[in-house]
């Protein structure tokens, strides 16, 4: 059980922006679960779409992986030796943590946990590539290069899961959108103090884009056809297929 989510329970002098150091990987599990909506629904939807779209002797990439829970639901709803996934992180922290955890299973499915910069790699025989919940801390400039690079590498009828926190068509939805989910936040025991600090911390750190800005861009990218699966207020996760 990972410790319970303090971070910004005090008042901070200087809130620093976010960061996924030591401090973060302690809670993580019980940080993500508190402050997104249906987190726990996508992961175990992102097991069911493996079941679907991995075939035997390909990729499985999982981009930004923290310590690397679609990667646990995916070898365990996969369990194909012939395939490989490939869990990437650029926080030596997260990294460290999701090596440990990962080799405490016993799935016949290998993993290879890599420290690197996702902007970095190269994409090959790929059937399914995950980016939950990490595009949006890439810089914008950085995004679409990154998609090209994952179609690329996809292999025909290859998908990619993308989970998103978005920003909604309006200003006002938008507004009224963010009082909702940090109500939700509030139901789940945080106080309006931690939801300030927090949301302080990741201004300019987690920049959303719109449905549309993520519809244009799986677009250019060069996907055929793509979708909204799964919604939960602001945070939504699209399936795209080459
Ligand atoms: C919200 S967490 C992802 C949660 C995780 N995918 C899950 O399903 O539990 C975002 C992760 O992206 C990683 N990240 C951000 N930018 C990155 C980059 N350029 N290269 C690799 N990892 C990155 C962060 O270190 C962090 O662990
Ligand atoms: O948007 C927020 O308020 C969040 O806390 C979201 C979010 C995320 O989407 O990654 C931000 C950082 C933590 O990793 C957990 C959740």
């Amino acid at each position: 059980m990972s410790k319970s989510d303090n971070i910004y329970a005090t008042p901070l002098e200087e809130v620093s922006s976010f960061s996924f150091d030591h401090k973060v990987v302690e809670v993580f599990p019980d940080m993500i679960k508190r402050s997104v909506p249906g987190y726990t629904a996508i992961i175990d939807g992102i097991g069911q779409i493996a079941k679907k779209y991995v075939h035997p002797n390909t990729n499985i990439y999982d981009l930004g992986c923290s310590l690397g829970a679609a990667t646990l639901a995916i070898r365990q709803s996969v369990n194909d030796s012939s395939c490989k996934v490939i869990a990437v992180d650029n926080s030596s922290a997260m990294i460290e943590r999701c090596r440990l955890i990962q080799s405490g299973y016993n799935f016949d499915m290998r993993v290879d946990v890599i420290e690197a910069d996702i902007n970095d790699l190269t994409f090959e025989n790929a059937s399914l590539v995950v980016l939950n919940f990490t595009l949006q801390f890439l810089p914008r400039g950085q995004r679409l290069q990154l998609l090209q690079k994952i179609h690329q590498g996809l292999n025909k009828n290859g998908v990619l899961v993308l989970s998103e926190k978005l920003t909604m068509s309006s200003d006002e939805l938008d507004a009224h959108i963010i009082d909702i989910h940090h109500d939700f936040k509030k139901q789940n025991g945080y106080s309006d103090m931690e939801i300030a600090q927090k949301r302080a911390a990741l201004e300019n750190v987690l920049i959303p884009d719109t449905r549309e800005q993520h519809y244009t861009r799986f677009q250019k990218s060069g996907f055929s056809q793509y979708d909204t699966w799964f919604q939960h207020y602001n945070f939504a996760s699209f399936i795209a297929v080459k």
